[in-house]
């Protein structure tokens, strides 16, 4: 917390020279300005408080949204992100406390693809908590009343993205852990009409995907195809993750959508997505299986389907006990074990105890990072499968292209510009993710696919003056805000 609050305050008051710090030391500070400690932050953010560079749109003041809009001192923005804390990593409902996510992701938007930090824009909508506890007590900023619902609640969130999209009609916006419900939705009535993207859906499955090309190539696999995935969770991570995948799978693969679909097996609290489960939303019935019982639990699922990938996105720890790792290591080769739920508190396995509980025979990723551990001989490398890997790049080359809207085909471009950054050695040691280190270079290869796609995909013109790889590299470069500590 001290370092958190330490880095914040540098932020607030020479943005230089906190972002040299950053970029020049992404992977040790990243956790403290972002996943995991941030949630921590968000816990207690009503008891520290400080004022922060960030819009709120209250219900209250539903009135007066364009005025709140206009307040915001500079004349440009690029990315936006917006949340109203419905859903804040596994933390669940944390209210107006959820600002400290939007600030974190574009800290990162600007340290690790090098958008400008002076058009960035965190926003909260307060539109009530269902967290009773928070909201009750004397410290809390936000509302002191339950969560707006249904379509009162979708037309103030349009009113205040409407708003911001009239003042900045070319600034991206990234929705951010909102409840699942609402991220469909928000997602299914924007994506046509502005650029925009959901992060939790789309991000996550597009880092997703690029983890599961690289652990296809660690096993020797050819492609997707001998994939069982089992995933406990299902919102929005979990039918992110499931699209993302299977959408690859037909690409890829040769199979249909209902083929690739056949590979997943999703669990919500209730259990299996399975037959007979009327419980189901019009998004979770996309994996309802018919030739399985619902409610099925975890144990069973494991022992009829051994899964070769076994996906957490629960925000519970302890979820893959000892028994069910055993169990599913008993009937695969190298299994791929991502307790994905952020921050580290809400893995559902640490990285120790799948070394122990497997032997060292699994590979792993996780949401937030845990470092590589050694026991009797095995070392497990502990790759963090973190949509930080995507949405700077993705960012940087929606805006620097002037695209009109974010396609699933971009978010696919990402996902496999990022796994074609890890080298076979690599992958054969299990290590699925390029280094942290070299995030901006990470990111100049994302943004070159990302702007080819979008141009293929007829929403942005090719930058002038490119015609090749190399001189887009070149382009995406110049397009990065670089610190300046010397004035
Ligand atoms: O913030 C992160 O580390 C990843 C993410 O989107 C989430 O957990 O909701
Ligand atoms: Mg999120």
């Amino acid at each position: 917390m001290k370092k958190f609050m330490f880095l914040s305050e540098l932020f607030e008051v020479n943005v230089n020279l906190f972002y040299k710090l950053v970029t020049e030391n992404f992977p040790e500070i990243a956790p403290y300005i972002y996943t995991p400690h941030v949630g921590q932050y968000c816990l207690k953010l009503h008891e520290v408080w400080r004022p922060k560079q960030a819009l709120f749109y209250s219900l209250e003041d539903r009135a007066h949204i364009d005025e709140i809009t206009s307040n915001w001192p500079r004349p440009e923005v690029d990315i936006v992100v917006v949340t109203d804390g419905g859903r804040i990593l596994g933390l669940g409902d944390q209210g107006c406390n959820g600002i400290g996510i939007p600030i974190g992701k574009l800290a990162l938007y600007v340290a690790g693809a090098g958008s400008d930090p002076r058009k960035v824009l965190p926003v909260q909508i307060d539109a009530g908590t269902n967290n009773v506890a928070l909201r009750s007590h004397p410290l809390y900023m936000g509302l002191n009343r339950p969560r707006l619902q249904g379509e009162e609640y979708f037309q103030f969130v349009a009113d205040v993205v409407s708003s911001i999209h009239r003042r900045w009609p070319k600034a991206l916006i990234q929705f951010e852990d909102f409840g699942t419900d609402n991220a469909f939705e928000l997602l299914r009535r924007w994506q046509n009409q502005m650029l925009c993207f959901n992060d939790d859906i789309q991000g996550t499955g597009a880092v997703t995907l690029a983890c599961l090309m690289n652990a296809a190539r660690s096993r020797g696999w050819r492609d997707l195809s001998q994939e069982r995935v089992v995933i406990v969770g299902a919102g929005s991570a979990g039918l992110g993750i499931s699209d993302a995948v299977c959408s690859a799978m037909v690409k890829q693969c040769g199979m249909t959508l209902e083929e690739a679909r056949s590979h997943f097996y999703l669990l919500d609290i209730n259990g299996l997505l399975g037959t007979g489960r009327s419980d189901l939303t019009v998004d979770q019935r996309r994996y309802q299986r018919t030739d399985m019982r619902a409610g099925m639990n975890l144990a069973e699922v494991v022992a009829a389907v051994h899964p070769s990938t076994m996906i957490g996105v629960t925000g519970t720890a302890n979820l893959f006990t000892e028994e069910i790792l055993r169990e599913v290591c008993a009937h695969c080769e190298k299994p791929l074990i991502m307790p994905m739920s952020n921050p580290t508190s809400k893995a559902e396995c640490t990285l120790e105890q799948a070394l122990e509980r497997c032997h060292g025979k699994c590979i792993f990723a996780s949401g937030s990072p845990f470092k590589d551990a050694t026991k009797d001989g095995h070392t497990l490398v502990g790759n963090q499968c973190n949509n930080m890997y995507i949405f700077p790049a993705l960012g940087l080359a929606a805006c620097a292209c002037h695209a009109t809207k974010v396609t699933d085909n971009m978010l696919y471009a990402a996902g496999m510009a990022l796994s074609a950054q890890v080298t076979d050695e690599q992958v054969q040691r299990g290590q699925l993710f390029p280094s942290l280190a070299n995030m901006r270079d990470i990111s100049a290869r994302i943004v070159v696919a990302v702007v080819r796609q979008a141009v293929e995909d007829g929403v942005a013109a090719m930058p002038e003056g490119c015609t090749n790889d190399e001189q887009l590299m070149q382009w995406a470069r110049s397009k990065m805000w670089v610190p300046d500590t010397h004035h």
